[in-house]
C-alpha cells in the first residue's frame, strides 16, 4: 500500500488518535456552521451583478439548504422545480452549490463547448478515496492523465466493432433469461423479473470482461458480487457522503466509524474478490477484456509507458503495481457501471411494455417479419432493419430514465457560460427526468409513444457523440465524460428485447399492472417499485 501512496499520494493515512482529533474536529465543525450560515444568508447576492440571475427554489433550510427537500424521488421534485423556475436553477446542498439544467442547448454549451472546464468530478469520500483507490479508474477520477489512460482503454474494448464479437455471449444469456422467465411463470404463475435481469446483465459483463459466468443467483461468487454492488450503490450515492455537504457530519462519521466501515469493506470484501477474479481471468480459456488489458499492457502507448516508468522512478515493480491498479479499477468500473444501468433499464421496459400489449404485438410482428425474410434473429449490424425496436428502446429510456441525475460534473474555477456564472467547485447536473419530459422536445411526454423516434436509426453512440441536432435523447450524459458504454448498452437492450418478444408477451398478473408512476431511488439509478408479471409463450408467430 505504501508503494501505491508513493505513486499518487492518494490513499489518506492517518496515525492520529481519535481523542487527539476531537477538539480539532469540533472547531472545524463550528467554523463550518458559521461559514455555511453566512453562505446561506448571503446567497442570492452573488447573482446581483451583471450575470443572469439563477433562481433558487424556496423550500430550503439554514445550513442544510435543499438537502432534505428533494423527497424520496429527487428526479420528480427537480422536474417540478424546473416547471416553476425554468431551464436552470441553483440548489444549495449544505455548503455545496448544485446547478440543475434541463435545456439540452444550454447543457451542450456547458458540458461540451466548455468541456475542458466542466468535466471534473466532485470529491466523494467513498467513491474517490476508497472505491477508486484515490481517483483511479473512470467514473470518479478527475480528467487527468490517469483517467485518459483508463478511458481510452475502455473505449477500445467497448467500440462497436468489438461489441459485435460478443453477440453470441449476449444472445446465449438472453436465451437463458427468457427460458427462465417462461418456466418460472409456468411453475409459479408470475415472476419478479429484477433478479433474472441482474443475472443477465452481470453474466454479459462478466463473460466479456472476465471470461466467467454464473449459472444461477445462488452461486457464492454471484452472491459476493451482488453484496459488493449493493455496498457500492448505497455508498456511492451523493447522500451517503453527508460530510461533503455538511462538514459537521464528519465528526459523527468519525466517531460512528462509518468511514472505517466503508474502507474495511473495500479491503476485506471487495479487493480480495476482485484480485481473485482478475487472476482467474488471465488464466481462463478464451479471450476476455482483462486478458487483453494484461497482454497489451492496458493498451498503453509507448509514450504513456515512458511517462509511467518515469513516475515510478524506473522501478519496474512499481510500474507493474500501477498497471495492475489501472486494470482492476477500470474493469471494476465497467462491470459496476454496466450492470445496474442495463438491468434497471430492462426492468423499466418490461413494466412499461406490460401496460402496452399493442406495442408488444407491433414489436413482435417486426421481429417475425425480419426472421421470415432472413431466416435468423437479427445481428447487431442488422439492427437498422428493426426501426421499431430501436424506437421502443429509446422511448423506454426517455419515458423512465435509468440514471435521473446522471453523474454530476464539477468546476475547478469560476466559469461564465451564456451569461451565467458558476462558482468554483459547483456541481452542474443534467436533469434527465425534466429534460426528457419537456413537451416542446417530446410532445405529449407522459404518453409512451415509440413512434416519436421514427426516422433516426443511427447507433445511439454516434448520435450521442455527434452534433446536438443529431441527438434525440440525452440519457448517456455529456461531453468528455459521456458514457463509454453506450454501444454495449444498446447492444444488450436490443438483443434482450428481440429474444423476449420473439418468444413471449409480458402480461399483468391478477394483482394488476406494474406501478410505473413511482420509482425507488437507489444511489445512481432509479428502479421501478418491485412488481410481478407473466411471461406467456407466444402462439401467434407470423413466420
Ligand atoms: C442504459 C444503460 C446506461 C445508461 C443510461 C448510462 C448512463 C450513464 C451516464 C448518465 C453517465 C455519466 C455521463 C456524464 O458524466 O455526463 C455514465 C457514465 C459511465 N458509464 Fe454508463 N450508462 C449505461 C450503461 C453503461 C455500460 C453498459 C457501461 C460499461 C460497459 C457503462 C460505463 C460507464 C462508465 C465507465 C462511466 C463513467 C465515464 C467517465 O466518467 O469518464 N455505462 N453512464
Amino acid at each position: 500500500m505504501d508503494q501505491v501512496n508513493k505513486l499518487g499520494g492518494y490513499l489518506p493515512v492517518s496515525s492520529l488518535e481519535r481523542k487527539d482529533l476531537f477538539p480539532v474536529v469540533s472547531i472545524a465543525a463550528a467554523a463550518s456552521i458559521f461559514f455555511a450560515s453566512y453562505q446561506f444568508f448571503s446567497s442570492g447576492q452573488n447573482n446581483k451583478q451583471e450575470y443572469k440571475k439563477i433562481p433558487t427554489p424556496g423550500s430550503r433550510y439554514p445550513y442544510v439548504g435543499h438537502m432534505y427537500s428533494l423527497g424520496a424521488v429527487p428526479g420528480s421534485t427537480i422536474r417540478k422545480w424546473h416547471n416553476e423556475l425554468g431551464p436552470i436553477f441553483n440548489l444549495k446542498m449544505g455548503i455545496r452549490n448544485w446547478f440543475m439544467v434541463d435545456d439540452p442547448v444550454l447543457a451542450q454549451k456547458i458540458f461540451v463547448t466548455n468541456g475542458a472546464k466542466t468535466s471534473f468530478r466532485a470529491h466523494h469520500v467513498f467513491s474517490v478515496d476508497h472505491y477508486s483507490m484515490g481517483g483511479m479508474g473512470l467514473a470518479f477520477s478527475q480528467p487527468d492523465e490517469r483517467w485518459k489512460v483508463s478511458r481510452s482503454a475502455a473505449l477500445t474494448v467497448l467500440a462497436p466493432k468489438h461489441i459485435e464479437k460478443y453477440i453470441w455471449t449476449m444472445r446465449q444469456e438472453a436465451k437463458d433469461l427468457v427460458t427462465r422467465f417462461i418456466q418460472s411463470t409456468e411453475r409459479k404463475g408470475s415472476v419478479d423479473p429484477s433478479q433474472s435481469l441482474k443475472l443477465f446483465a452481470l453474466n454479459v459483463m462478466f463473460k466479456i470482461i472476465c471470461g466467467k459466468r454464473f449459472d444461477s443467483t445462488t452461486h457464492p461468487d454471484y452472491k459476493q458480487f451482488q453484496k459488493i454492488v449493493e455496498h457500492n450503490i448505497k455508498n456511492a450515492a451523493w447522500e451517503s457522503d453527508t460530510s461533503n455537504f455538511i462538514p459537521i457530519f464528519s465528526v459523527y462519521e468519525y466517531f460512528f466509524g462509518t468511514l472505517a466501515d466503508q474502507k474495511n469493506f473495500i479491503k476485506i470484501e471487495r479487493d480480495p474478490f476482485f484480485r481473485r477474479i482478475i487472476k482467474d481471468a488471465t488464466i481462463t480459456e478464451g479471450p476476455n477484456v482483462i486478458k487483453s488489458f494484461v497482454e497489451d499492457e492496458f493498451n498503453l502507448s509507448e509514450d504513456e509507458i515512458l511517462v509511467l516508468t518515469c513516475m515510478c522512478s524506473y522501478n519496474f515493480l512499481l510500474l507493474k503495481v500501477l498497471i495492475e491498479y489501472y486494470i482492476s479499477t477500470t474493469a471494476a468500473d465497467l462491470i459496476l457501471a454496466g450492470l445496474d444501468t442495463v438491468s434497471v433499464s430492462l426492468a423499466w421496459n418490461m413494466a412499461v411494455m406490460c401496460h402496452h400489449p399493442d406495442i408488444q404485438k407491433k414489436l413482435a410482428a417486426e421481429i417475425d417479419d425480419f426472421i421470415k425474410v432472413n431466416g435468423h434473429l437479427p445481428d447487431l449490424k442488422e439492427k437498422e432493419k428493426l426501426p421499431y425496436c430501436i424506437c421502443v428502446i429509446k422511448e423506454s429510456l426517455r419515458f423512465r430514465q435509468t440514471a435521473p441525475l446522471g453523474l454530476a460534473h464539477t468546476t475547478r474555477e469560476d466559469i461564465y457560460i451564456d451569461g451565467y456564472m458558476f462558482p468554483k467547485n459547483s456541481s452542474i447536473i443534467s436533469s434527465m427526468e425534466s429534460m426528457h419530459m419537456r413537451p416542446e422536445l417530446y410532445p405529449d411526454p407522459e404518453k409512451f409513444n415509440p413512434e416519436r423516434f421514427m426516422g433516426n436509426t443511427k447507433p445511439m453512440q454516434s448520435a450521442a457523440n455527434g452534433r446536438l441536432e443529431d441527438r434525440d435523447h440525452y440519457n448517456f450524459g455529456w461531453g468528455r465524460r459521456i458514457c463509454p458504454g453506450i454501444a454495449m448498452a444498446e447492444a444488450q437492450l436490443f438483443v434482450a428485447l428481440v429474444e423476449i418478444f420473439s418468444r413471449c408477451y409480458v402480461e399483468p398478473t391478477s394483482d394488476g399492472l406494474p406501478d410505473i408512476d413511482n420509482a425507488i431511488h437507489g444511489g445512481l439509478t432509479a428502479r421501478p417499485v418491485n412488481y410481478k408479471v407473466k411471461f406467456v409463450q407466444r402462439t401467434d408467430f407470423s413466420t
